[in-house]
């Protein structure tokens, strides 16, 4: 079974064919990229895979669970959003707490010491008071406080300075999470991602192991053309 299923997958805004019988397929364990220029349907995939979005057309499943059932699949999931909203006027643990509950969560207090810890967080810090980067740092917080088997992260690293991303990828190897990541930053994905899926006009386009590749810029260029 994979972890993350995505079958003729179709989505319209209007005229806007976001999604285009997008197909792709995450195995368990695996960190997988997911590329494409500007307006390419990323976004809109990860939404869906979380039950944001409804498809018009296709089916996406998580762990073999059909994305409909959105409270089954959000236990196994940690989702960070692209531009994360979190509650403006709760400091850095009251966000971590409040997560924690809303899960369900027991015995959280050494977990979110050690999340506020490696991710250099200010406990009392407000959201309201913080850098870009903080709040990026703190929304990999809440995804990852309930340690998931399955993280889709929406361009997680795109606000983090060189440390943060640092700990960022060795929080997800300790976990042994499976990764769906959309991101821009080709040095990063060469360094830490198993697979890449590029996505052009709503259809994948490409899809190729990393090891498989010489220069991940090259290849980019040259599928999406
Ligand atoms: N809520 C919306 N209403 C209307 N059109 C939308 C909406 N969300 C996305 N789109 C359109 O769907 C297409 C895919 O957008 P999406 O955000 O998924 O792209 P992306 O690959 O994530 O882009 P980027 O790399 O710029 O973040 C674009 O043409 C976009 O304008």
């Amino acid at each position: 079974m994979f972890a993350v299923e995505v079958i003729d997958l179709k989505k319209n805004f209007g005229k806007t064919k976001a999604l285009d019988g997008l197909t792709f397929r995450v195995k368990r364990g695996e960190v997988y990229a997911l590329l494409g220029p500007n307006g390419a349907g990323k976004s809109t995939t990860l939404k869906i895979l979380v039950g944001l979005l409804k498809p018009d057309g296709g089916v996406a499943k998580i762990d073999g669970v059909n994305v409909k059932n959105r409270a089954e699949v959000m236990k196994k999931v940690g989702y960070i959003p692209e531009e994360p909203i979190l509650f403006p006027y709760l400091t850095a643990k009251e966000v971590l707490i409040y997560s924690a509950k809303l899960r369900g969560l027991k015995d959280y207090e050494d977990r979110i010491e050690h999340l506020l810890d490696v991710f250099s967080l200010e406990e009392d810090k407000i959201v309201a008071g913080m850098s870009k980067g903080m709040v990026q740092k703190l929304a990999a917080c809440v995804a990852f406080l309930h340690e998931p088997e399955i993280l889709i992260m929406d361009e997680p690293m795109a606000n983090m300075d060189p440390e943060s991303q640092h700990v960022f990828k060795k929080e997800i190897r300790r976990m042994k999470a499976t990764a769906l990541i959309s991101t821009h930053q080709l040095s990063e994905v060469e360094k830490f991602c198993d697979r890449v899926g590029v996505i052009s006009k709503g259809k994948l386009v490409a899809e190729v192991d990393i090891n498989e590749i010489d220069e991940l810029e090259r290849f980019f260029l040259e599928v999406v053309k």
